[in-house]
């Protein structure tokens, strides 16, 4: 996908908010858009994702499946949990959305809430329907608006890996962060909007991750083994503390359940 010269400004002869924006996403490519309130962060993604349409220059190349989670779920609709989502997975083309919305309801720990009225969850809960609502059918682009408000810290933790499965698969992620939490994702682009203008600030190459694993203390020696006969360098062993065994029960819980 592709933008090219982009200028929008939201009225005529209103301030530009974005002023000749060129850049490029390719397949297996993530980038998160930085910038102060006000930047232009949310424009961006609603015109990546085809909601606002450039004043001048173009957007091309766009993926057929896109999926939108907005900064605000807007939950203001007089349906259930389940039963909206059921109705997104249909107009997207799912014939049997049960499986795929329990699968993903459970990742984010939103299964005892299906059937609780879209207006009385919480904030975190409803961006929880949001960003379900955006992967029910694979996304080619995932656009994620400011994804962390709102959300509980283990679903927090969850959209890193979101982000990686998705790139692992070969499609796109575009996301903004006014945190900058992002950016410390292996190799995410960095945009940054200065007075309009998109910096395109490149990977980090040389960007190192921790990756968490929880076993059995008898399979600890092994592991450590296997790791090291793949290439990887162990950092430490430490004993599991109560968020990773709570982690590792809703694992297999979830893993019981499906
Ligand atoms: N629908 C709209 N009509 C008119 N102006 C708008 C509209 N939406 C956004 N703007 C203006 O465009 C500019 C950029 O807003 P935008 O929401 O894209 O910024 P942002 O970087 O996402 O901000 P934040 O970090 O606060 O979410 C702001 O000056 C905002 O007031």
């Amino acid at each position: 996908m592709r933008l090219a010269d982009v200028w929008l400004r939201y009225r005529r002869r209103g301030p530009w908010v974005l002023r000749g924006v060129t850049a490029q996403l390719n397949p297996g490519e993530a980038a998160t858009i930085v910038g102060p309130n006000g930047a232009g962060k949310s424009t961006l993604l609603n015109l990546a994702a085809g909601l606002l349409r450039p004043t001048h220059g173009l957007v091309t190349g766009r993926p057929a499946r896109v999926g939108f989670v907005p900064e605000r779920f807007p939950a203001d609709q007089p349906f259930t949990a389940r039963r909206y989502l059921t109705f997104m997975a249909k107009v997207q083309g799912l014939a049997d959305p049960a499986p795929r919305i329990a699968e993903l309801s459970d990742r984010l720990r939103l299964t005892p809430l299906l059937d609780t009225l879209l207006p009385e969850l919480s904030k975190g809960s409803a961006q929880k329907v949001g960003l379900i609502q955006a992967m029910l059918i694979e996304p080619e682009l995932l656009i994620l608006d400011e994804p962390w408000e709102g959300l509980d810290a283990r679903t927090r933790d969850e959209v890193p890996l979101i982000i990686a499965e998705i790139l692992a698969a070969g499609r796109r992620v575009l996301v903004s962060d006014h945190f900058g939490q992002t950016a410390e994702l292996p190799g995410i682009r960095v945009w940054e909007l200065v007075n309009g203008e998109l910096v395109d600030e490149g990977t980090d190459d040389e960007a190192k991750c921790v990756v968490e694993l929880v076993v059995k203390a008898d399979e600890v020696a092994k592991t450590v083994a296997d790791l090291r006969e793949g290439g990887h360098h162990v950092n430490r062993v430490r004993a599991a503390d109560r968020e990773d065994l709570e982690s590792w029960h809703d694992m297999a819980r979830s893993e019981g359940s499906s």
